[in-house]
């Protein structure tokens, strides 16, 4: 069942959750074919991939017009990322990269279908083009050491990484921290009980 609005922590337009309801509706029937969230997952969607991916959004810079999600897979957080940006930051552009051809068309097929607006990359993360992104975000995609060398490549100067953890992520920043420099704000999860979002900015080789 659709949670009402105060139960997901999203105050947004009727259109806006409309949208969020179209995707949804997407993702249930693509992932009889395609896996694009864990099938066990599927039942508590709305909340540990939806509301998961919503507060993320709530902690990017004001003022800040460009945002790529790398290994958006089926979305999370860049597709609902794009669908907020439509009414809450209408100028600020959302880039989502995958390299996987099937979820890239998936997400394709979600712009189309609500109307956002999102540059979908089908492509490797390494090999697409310095983004030059003030925001950037990436959920279970690699280790924060990992992350940080695609910080590197794709986020702007000055710009800030928003990476979605699990209770390792203590150990993960202790790792990261042997080959990178950074400012850490760790920001507690509002879905996941172990969770975290680290706000990471000001990275540099160590
Ligand atoms: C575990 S899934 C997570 C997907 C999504 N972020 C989420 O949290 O539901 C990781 C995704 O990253 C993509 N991926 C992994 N390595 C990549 C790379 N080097 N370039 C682009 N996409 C990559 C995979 O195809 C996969 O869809």
């Amino acid at each position: 069942m659709t949670p009402s609005q105060a139960e997901l922590g999203l105050d947004v337009s009727r259109e806006t959750f409309e949208r969020l309801e179209i995707y949804a509706a997407l993702l249930r029937k693509w992932n009889r074919a395609i896996n694009l969230v864990s099938p066990a997952s599927l039942d508590a969607l709305w909340t540990r991939h939806i509301a998961d991916s919503a507060q993320v959004f709530s902690l990017a810079p004001e003022g800040a017009e460009t945002w790529a999600d790398l290994g958006s897979g089926g979305g999370f957080p860049g597709m609902v990322i794009a669908i907020l940006a439509a009414e809450l930051r209408p100028s600020l552009a959302v880039t989502l990269v995958e390299s996987d051809k099937r979820k890239a068309t998936f997400l394709q097929a979600v712009a189309r279908d609500t109307g956002v607006a999102a540059d979908i990359r089908p492509a490797r993360i390494e090999e697409v083009s310095p983004l030059g992104a003030e925001v950037l975000s990436a959920r279970a995609l690699a280790p924060l050491i990992v992350l940080l060398g695609y910080a590197e490549r794709h986020l702007a100067a000055g710009g800030v990484a928003l990476f979605p953890k699990g209770a390792r992520h203590r150990g993960e920043v202790a790792a990261a921290l042997a080959s990178w420099q950074f400012d850490v704000q760790t920001v507690a999860s509002r879905t996941e009980a172990d969770g975290v979002i680290l706000r990471i900015g000001g990275i540099s080789r160590v």
